[in-house]
């Protein structure tokens, strides 16, 4: 203890007010015991932060509250054997993560007169840590994004994940990329086809090109020449032979995005290409051989276009031999983070400044519905960077649209009776609602029918009966 000049008192009785009053204001909480253990003061904090009933420290001395196993650990027992100071950390069942350091006070002789105990509580350095454990844990998801931008070759191809739901995905594209067979990518506009279609092709080991073309941005008239070629003087204005998208593809990969805009009569002709692995170009005579793997995409109800004859059964059942839907954004809130983080890295890149997202405004992005997916997100934060300033993206740059979004409820919508339904009707729309929710949500099948507790041929069937698309 250190005196300045103002501490003038020698009353006694002042001296002991003074210090009962520093011992019981302490938040720390105190406890002196002799060399017996037996506890002589205790303060209020301690009492509050080990939880300890006044009771017991009046009964039990540190070593009989050891041995009794009232306390997991005790420092006061230690510097009492060792005669040393002596700290432990002890989580209390109070809930408080305590440092318990016990001093011993020595006699000339070296015996102890008392042991003083200090109770500090760590509880909130302990969640300060925790917190700073969960953003150093963030730091190296941002970091693997990062490396997996630095790592990636073709940018375009770069394929963002976290969510588990992608990762299955993923693994399944991977296994899926060694195969020849056609391979039907599913999904809402914007949550990555023409991605993941660049990563099958990546992962295929085929040496050639990537070729993509997309059925619906080619006039009909065109996309037959387009996609199968023409020898020289096939139609007006044919001045010389040109190879079709098809046989560019040779060896690689051909990706026909929005398949459902091929029109009908070309859909024939691309079932045939399929079966016979041969393509002739228009007004040739000889047919040629192409070894190329196919994989379409698209955003609309094939079945459905099937159902209503404007999509060949036939090219259908070719094209899905295999086949991955990807989840709408809103179903993996997990890959936003690290998209966002993605996308500006990027742009950093580009036009060499550094913006960063507040936090408010990243719980925005992180909420959000996304109908347009990350096309969608890629645009909200291209836009952002460009009109934020200080370098922070914050809820005002985000679109008010997306400012003022509630999150859906979730709300569980039991049946109210109703005149016109028989029980037998209403449990079949029960189960149409259900399943088409449950199939909503979830990516694949096995997923909805794991969800639904249902094996999946149960499922299907039910599907079929359900007549749900
Ligand atoms: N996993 C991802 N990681 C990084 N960027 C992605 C990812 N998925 C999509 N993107 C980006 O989002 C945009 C839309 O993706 P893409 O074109 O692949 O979607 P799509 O499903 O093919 O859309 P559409 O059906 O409209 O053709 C692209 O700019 C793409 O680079």
């Amino acid at each position: 203890m250190f005196k300045t000049k103002y501490f003038q008192t020698n009353d006694h009785n002042e001296l002991v007010r003074l210090i009962t009053t520093i011992f019981n204001t302490s938040h720390d909480g105190l406890a002196i015991c002799d060399r017996n253990g037996h506890i002589l003061l205790y303060n209020e904090a301690y009492l509050h932060l080990t939880g300890i009933e006044a009771a017991v420290l009046d009964t039990y001395s540190f070593i009989e509250q050891l041995e009794k196993k009232l306390v997991a650990d005790s420092s006061a027992v230690k510097a009492i054997q060792s005669k040393k100071t002596y700290s432990v950390a002890i989580d209390y069942g109070s809930g408080r993560k305590t440092i318990n350091t016990a001093t011993p006070v020595l006699d000339q002789n070296q015996e102890i007169l008392f042991v003083v105990g200090n109770v500090r509580d760590i509880t909130e350095l302990n969640q300060l840590q925790k917190e700073l454990e969960d953003t150093k844990e963030i730091n190296s998801q941002f970091q693997k994004a990062l490396e997996q931008i630095q790592n990636s070759g073709e940018s375009d191809a770069q394929l963002v994940y976290r969510s588990s739901a992608m990762h299955r995905i993923v693994g399944l594209a991977e296994r899926f990329a060694k195969n020849d067979s056609p391979l039907l990518l599913l999904g809402e506009s914007g949550v990555g086809k023409d991605v993941l279609a660049h990563y099958v092709h990546q992962h295929s080991g085929r040496s050639g090109d990537f070729v993509k073309i997309n059925c619906g941005a080619i006039p009909d008239h065109l996309l037959e020449s387009e996609l199968f070629g023409y020898e020289k003087g096939a139609f007006t204005g044919a001045n010389q032979s040109k190879e079709g998208l098809i046989e560019l593809a040779h060896e690689g990969t051909i990706f026909l995005d929005e398949i459902g805009d091929l029109p009908y009569p070309l859909q024939v002709k691309l079932l045939n290409v399929l079966q016979d692995g041969k393509i002739r170009r228009l007004g040739g005579k000889e047919s040629r051989r192409v070894d190329m793997r196919i994989i379409a995409a698209t955003n609309c109800d094939l079945e459905e276009m099937v159902a209503q004859k404007r999509f060949r059964q036939d090219l259908y059942y070719r094209l899905n031999v295999l086949s991955i839907t990807i989840p709408a954004l809103r179903e993996r809130h997990e890959d936003i983070p690290a998209l966002i983080f993605t996308f500006l890295k990027k742009l950093e890149q580009k036009y060499q400044v550094e913006n960063r997202v507040d936090g408010e405004a990243l719980e925005c992005l992180v909420t959000y519905s996304w109908p347009g997916n990350i096309r969608e997100l890629k645009n909200v934060i291209e836009r952002a960077y460009h009109t934020c300033d200080n370098g922070k993206i914050l809820v005002e740059d985000l679109p008010a649209s997306m400012r003022t979004e509630k999150p859906a409820p979730t709300t569980y919508v039991l049946a109210q009776p109703h005149d016109e339904l028989s029980l037998k009707d209403a449990v079949h729309r029960f189960e149409q609602d259900y399943i088409s929710g449950m199939l909503a949500k979830t990516s694949t099948m096995q997923e909805c029918a794991d969800k639904l507790g249902v094996n999946i041929s149960t499922l299907v069937r039910k599907k079929r009966s359900l007549k749900i698309k």
